[in-house]
């Protein structure tokens, strides 16, 4: 038994497709790819900005001191020290700058409440006062550093209370990431945008002439194997594809459906053939006479025509085969197969529908051309002198007929009728040998 394997494929309805897959994968490709540029652009404008930050602070240091420093030997006074801190400030949007005296600077020149406090609560400040060795942190939005001042021995003209080396104080500054960073992700921000559009037109494209050159030709192909399918015709069908193809494969594809439908279209041809046709006589057997004469029925109720049913059968045919064996009863079958389809009209059938028994159908012949034609049935066989090797045969048959729509108006109903007539012929023969009505 033939089954089905479709099955192991599964319901179609199951699997997405081709061009639902293509989106998707467009649609991952654009969302991955974005999320990646814009987590390494961050990544990347992070460390840069905690890099210039931290170089800033440091310059920045530098600044402070020279400018203390430069104040301090001009003579300084609290409000200059003062205005070189603002001005750093000043400098850098946000920046946090605060000034730190060790505690014997503080017991010489004075001290500030915020310094104080500063001194007291912040190691890293403590750190640096005691090691004079410049500390640099970060959190998520700032960059901290702490830079120390070291005396010169030129310092201790008025710093009489320390030695050179010794940590004066420091400068702590914080500065904000976020104003270094403004700037480079709206760069970065544009790039993205940039990399996004470009790479949504290219997979656009790339979609359009999936769809156009791949997923077309598909369904057109899926089209013509569902309509082959259906209808069961696989002569006079179009090409596999008429889709203009792009891709070898496809081509390959098509080339290869089309010469397999060929093939199976031939096979069917010549099976259909042999289905339909008596191995023997070449004429069509009992299946194609049933399909043949319901068709012409229909024809002639239609049309309102008459029809005539012929059955002959051959007589004493058992005694060629056993007179002169099966090779000459099939040579004699043959031969009157052969005479009987060279005297029928265009429109005639015959079929042989047993042993002996052969059958025609011809269409739109009335009563009296019917009784002339089968005398003249009759007469051929009688007067063909059959030849088989070196062994002159004759033979003679029996013929019934009948008549639509006056005998019957079913293939069944004429059958019969034609049958009846035919053994009755046959026996009036027996009976009467010579005999035989016309
Ligand atoms: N050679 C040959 N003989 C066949 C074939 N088919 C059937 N037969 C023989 O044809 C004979 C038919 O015999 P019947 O129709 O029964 O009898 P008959 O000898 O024709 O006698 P009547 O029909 O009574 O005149 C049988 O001997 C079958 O074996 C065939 O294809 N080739």
């Amino acid at each position: 038994m033939i089954q089905s394997r479709s099955h192991r494929y599964g319901a179609p309805r199951l699997r997405p497709s081709l061009t639902r897959v293509v989106l998707l994968i467009f649609g991952l490709t654009i969302g991955i790819l974005s999320l990646a540029i814009y987590l390494a652009s961050n990544a990347l404008i992070d460390r840069v900005v905690r890099d210039q930050a931290t170089k800033e602070a440091r310059i920045l240091s530098e600044l402070v001191f020279a400018g203390l420093y430069g104040s301090m030997r001009a003579g300084w006074s609290p409000s200059e020290i003062g205005a070189v801190v603002a001005r750093a400030r000043s400098g850098v949007e946000g920046a946090e700058i605060d000034l730190v005296r060790s505690e014997h600077v503080a017991a010489l020149f004075g001290d500030t409440a915020q310094a104080r406090r500063l001194r007291q609560t912040s190691p890293e400040i403590a750190r640096v006062l005691s090691s004079g060795k410049e500390e640099v942190w970060e959190d998520s939005e700032t960059v901290h550093l702490v830079y120390p001042f070291v005396a010169a021995a030129e310092c201790l003209g008025c710093h009489t209370n320390v030695a050179a080396g010794q940590v004066n104080g420091v400068v702590q500054m914080a500065l904000p990431l976020a104003p270094l960073k403004r700037p480079l992700s709206a760069a970065f921000s544009g790039v993205i945008q940039v990399v996004a559009v470009v790479t949504l037109l290219l997979l656009s494209v790339q979609f359009l002439i999936n769809r156009r050159f791949l997923v077309r030709p598909l369904m057109q192909l899926t089209s013509r194997i569902l309509h082959v399918q259906r209808t069961g015709t696989l002569a006079h069908r179009k090409p596999a594809v008429d889709e203009p193809l792009m891709f070898l494969e496809l081509q390959l594809l098509a080339q290869s459906f089309d010469a397999l439908l060929e093939k199976l279209s031939l096979a069917q041809d010549q099976l259909r053939e042999q289905s339909e046709r008596d191995d023997l006589t070449g004429l069509l057997n009992r299946r194609a006479f049933n399909h043949c004469i319901a068709l012409e029925l229909t024809r002639a109720k239609r049309y309102a025509r008459s029809l005539v049913l012929f059955v002959l059968d051959l007589d004493d045919f058992k005694i060629i085969n056993d007179s002169y064996g099966h090779a000459a009863g099939d040579a004699v079958l043959c031969r009157c197969a052969e005479l009987l389809e060279e005297n029928l009209r265009e429109n005639d059938s015959i079929a042989r529908i047993g042993g002996d028994e052969l059958v025609i159908l011809a269409p739109e012949m009335d009563q009296k051309g019917a009784v002339a034609f089968k005398g003249k049935l009759r007469q051929l066989l009688e007067q063909t002198e059959i030849l088989h090797e070196g062994s002159s045969l004759r033979v003679s048959a029996s013929v019934g007929m009948a008549l639509f729509p006056w005998d019957g108006e079913t293939p069944q109903r004429l059958l019969r009728r034609a049958d009846a007539s035919m053994y009755e012929e046959k026996r009036q023969k027996k009976l009467e040998p010579g005999a035989g009505t016309p």
